[in-house]
């Protein structure tokens, strides 16, 4: 492979890093919940997977929604995004609960990036309200409700993905 120029990650191409931890990350889903509860009620959460499992349970118990589904859907391979692909579709009954067009129904994710993953789901659930706690510039259309919007060229590191670790003094060459 000499001589080639190796492609970079999307994690790689964005360059700066945003570290959330769990508190910071409990903070704004409890933030984002409360603008949710000046546009619902909901009939149920719909968890984009796995990404959105973990805001979908703080919101949902934060609204009183006892009704869970999950949209399973995979396009990063750790940074690197490929097709998407649905290994789980919505429930038929989640399906019923939103009327056959998401009507009642609240989507949660963790952020939206490209938008790719978002624009599926909606085509899924049209009348549907979906809420990501985190937003990039491109995606950020597709979404009603978010917290915090963090630029194109940034990649949010989530405390499910990451461990306290050493970091080396400035003057050492930490960056
Ligand atoms: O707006 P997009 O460019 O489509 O990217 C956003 C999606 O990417 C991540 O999921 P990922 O596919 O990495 O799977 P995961 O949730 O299982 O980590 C994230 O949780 C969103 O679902
Ligand atoms: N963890 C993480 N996953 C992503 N998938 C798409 N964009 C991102 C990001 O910024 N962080
Ligand atoms: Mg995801």
């Amino acid at each position: 492979m000499g001589g080639e120029t190796p492609e970079l990650s999307a994690q790689e191409r964005a360059g700066k890093a945003f570290p959330v931890s769990w508190d910071q990350f409990h903070r704004d889903c409890r933030a984002l919940t409360w603008r949710l509860n000046e546009v619902g009620p909901f009939h149920a959460v719909i968890a984009i997977t796995r990404g959105g499992l973990v805001p979908a349970a703080i919101v949902a118990r934060e609204l009183g929604v006892r009704v869970i589904d999950t949209v399973c859907i995979a396009s990063y391979d750790h940074t690197k995004q490929g097709d998407l692909q649905v290994l789980k579709g919505i429930s038929d009954a989640a399906m019923k609960l939103g009327g056959g067009t998401g009507k009642g129904l609240l989507i949660v994710d963790d952020l939206v990036d490209t938008g790719k993953t978002g624009k599926l789901v909606r085509e899924m659930l049209p009348d549907a309200h979906f809420a990501t706690v985190y937003a990039k510039p491109k995606g950020r259309p597709l979404v009603d409700t978010f917290i915090t919007e963090v630029s194109q060229d940034t990649w949010i590191f989530f405390p499910w993905d990451t461990a306290l670790s050493y970091l080396p003094p400035l003057r050492d060459g930490a960056a």
